[in-house]
C-alpha cells in the first residue's frame, strides 16, 4: 500500500485462516526522494509524457517489489510461502463523478509479480466505479470483519483512518456506512512542506498547537460543498490541494504560519466530528498516520466529548498497517471470487469481485488444502 500522503510503502504479511486476520510482520519503506518528487509532481500538475508515465509505473513497482522482498527476507520466507500480493498502487487521480468515472492507481503488476515471483492482484477500484460506485472507500467491509466482536458492546462503533484523506466506517447499526470525511493530513502536510520542504509533517502537531485557530478561515474552509454532501462520497488531492488552500488563504494574508496550521488541524477535526454528530456517542477507533498527531486527537476529543477515542493499536490492530492489511484481505476476496465492495458504502449498483489477477506459471503456493483458506 502507498497512500495519498506519499510518505512511502507499507507492506503487511497477513494470515487469514478460517475468517481470522492476523498481522505476522510488517515493514515501512520511505519513497526514494526522486520517485516521491516525480509522483507528487504528477499529482500536482496532472500532466506527464507517456514515456515518463510508463517508466514511473515501473520504478514504483520495483520499489514495491523491493519492499516485499525485504519483508520476506526478514521472515526467511520465499515467494512460494505467499499466496498472493494485494497491491493498491499509487492513486494519482480519483474522479468518481462526471461522464467517464475512473480512479487511477499507478502500478505495473507484471513487474511486481516478476520481481517477487508472487501472483499479484491489483486495480481494486475500477469495477466498483464501472458499476456506478465511488470506488472508495473500500476498507469498511474489512473493518467490519475485523471489529465485529466489539459491535454489541458499544452504542456506536466507528473506525477512523486519518491518512492524507480521512475516512470513517460506521460499524454500528445497519447498513454499514463509510465515506471520506475530507482532508486528513494532506492540507497540513502541504502547508508545512511549502514552508520547509525537508519537513514532511508536523510532528505530534507541535507547531499547530502553537497557533490560534482563525474562526473565519475555518468557516470559509468548511463552506466547501464537499462537507455538506451525503454519503456515498469520496475525495482526494484533486480537490483538497495547494490551489484549494491558496484560494482560501487569499483573504487572510496576515495570518501566521502556525495560525494557518492550527486552523487546518481544526478543519480536519471539525469535518470528522461533524460526520458523527448524528450518532449517539460510542467508541471511535483511530488508525493511519494522523493517529500519532496528539494535538489533532485532542481537538477531535474536545469536539466529541462523550466519545471514547482509542487507537486501533490498543485494540489489537496496528494502525500503521490497517490499509495494507485491507488490501491483503481484498486480494483474498478476489482469489475466492467473493465480492470486495459493499454497494451501500460506495453506491455501486451491486456487490462484485474486485481486482485484476496477474498470475505466474511458476508461482506455487505451498499451502495445502487445509491451509488453502489462508
Ligand atoms: N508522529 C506524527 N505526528 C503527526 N503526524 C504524523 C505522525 N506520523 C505520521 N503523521 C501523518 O500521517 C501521514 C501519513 O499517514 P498515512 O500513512 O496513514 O497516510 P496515507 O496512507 O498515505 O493516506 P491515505 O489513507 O489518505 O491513503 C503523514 O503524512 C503525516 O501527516
Ligand atoms: C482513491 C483513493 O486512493 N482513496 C483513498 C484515500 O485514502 C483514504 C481515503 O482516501 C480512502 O477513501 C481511500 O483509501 C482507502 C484504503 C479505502 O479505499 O478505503
Amino acid at each position: 500500500m502507498s497512500g495519498t500522503s506519499l510518505d512511502g510503502i507499507d507492506v503487511a504479511l497477513v494470515a487469514m485462516p478460517n475468517n481470522t486476520i492476523s498481522l505476522l510482520g510488517a515493514l515501512e519503506m520511505p519513497f526514494e526522494p526522486k520517485l516521491r518528487r516525480d509522483i507528487l509532481a504528477l499529482c500536482q500538475t496532472q500532466t506527464i509524457a507517456l514515456r515518463d508515465f510508463g517508466q514511473i509505473c515501473v520504478r514504483l513497482s520495483l520499489a514495491y517489489a523491493k519492499a516485499v522482498n525485504q519483508l520476506l527476507a526478514q521472515h526467511q520466507l520465499n515467494g512460494n510461502d505467499i499466496c498472493a500480493i494485494g497491491c493498491h498502487g499509487q492513486t494519482v487521480y480519483h474522479l468518481p463523478g462526471g461522464p467517464y468515472p475512473f480512479s487511477m492507481q499507478l502500478i505495473n503488476a507484471s513487474v511486481l509479480a516478476a520481481e517477487t515471483g508472487i501472483t499479484t492482484i491489483s486495480d481494486f477500484r475500477s469495477m466498483d466505479l464501472a458499476l456506478g460506485g465511488q470506488g472508495a472507500p473500500l476498507v469498511p467491509p474489512f473493518h467490519q470483519q475485523l471489529f465485529e466482536h466489539l459491535q454489541q458492546q458499544y452504542s456506536a462503533l466507528v473506525l477512523l483512518n486519518i491518512g492524507g484523506i480521512a475516512n470513517v466506517s460506521i460499524l454500528s447499526g445497519q447498513p454499514l456506512v463509510g465515506f471520506d470525511t475530507g482532508p486528513g493530513n494532506v492540507l497540513m502536510d502541504l502547508w508545512l512542506q511549502q514552508q520547509n520542504p525537508e519537513q514532511l509533517f508536523d510532528h505530534n502537531g507541535e507547531l499547530a498547537a502553537k497557533g490560534q485557530v482563525c474562526d473565519a478561515l475555518l468557516a470559509d474552509c468548511l463552506a466547501d460543498p464537499y462537507f455538506a454532501l451525503t454519503a456515498p462520497k469520496s475525495t482526494g488531492r484533486e480537490l483538497f490541494n495547494f490551489d484549494w488552500l491558496q484560494q482560501k488563504l487569499i483573504h487572510y494574508p496576515a495570518l501566521s504560519f502556525e495560525d494557518v496550521l492550527a486552523t487546518l488541524s481544526q478543519l480536519t477535526a471539525t469535518s470528522i466530528s461533524q460526520s458523527l454528530t448524528h450518532l449517539s456517542p460510542g467508541l471511535l477507533l483511530v488508525c493511519g498516520g494522523g493517529a500519532k498527531n496528539s494535538h489533532l486527537l485532542h481537538n477531535i476529543q474536545a469536539l466529541l466529548p462523550n466519545w471514547q477515542i482509542e487507537l486501533t493499536t490498543n485494540f489489537g490492530v496496528d494502525g500503521d498497517f490497517m490499509e495494507a492489511m485491507a488490501f491483503a484481505w481484498l486480494a483474498k476476496r478476489c482469489r475466492e471470487r467473493q465480492n470486495g465492495n459493499d454497494m451501500l458504502v460506495t453506491g455501486a449498483s451491486r456487490n462484485e469481485i474486485l481486482g485484476q489477477i496477474c498470475q505466474l506459471k511458476h508461482h506455487q503456493w505451498q499451502g495445502d488444502l487445509t491451509k488453502d483458506q489462508q
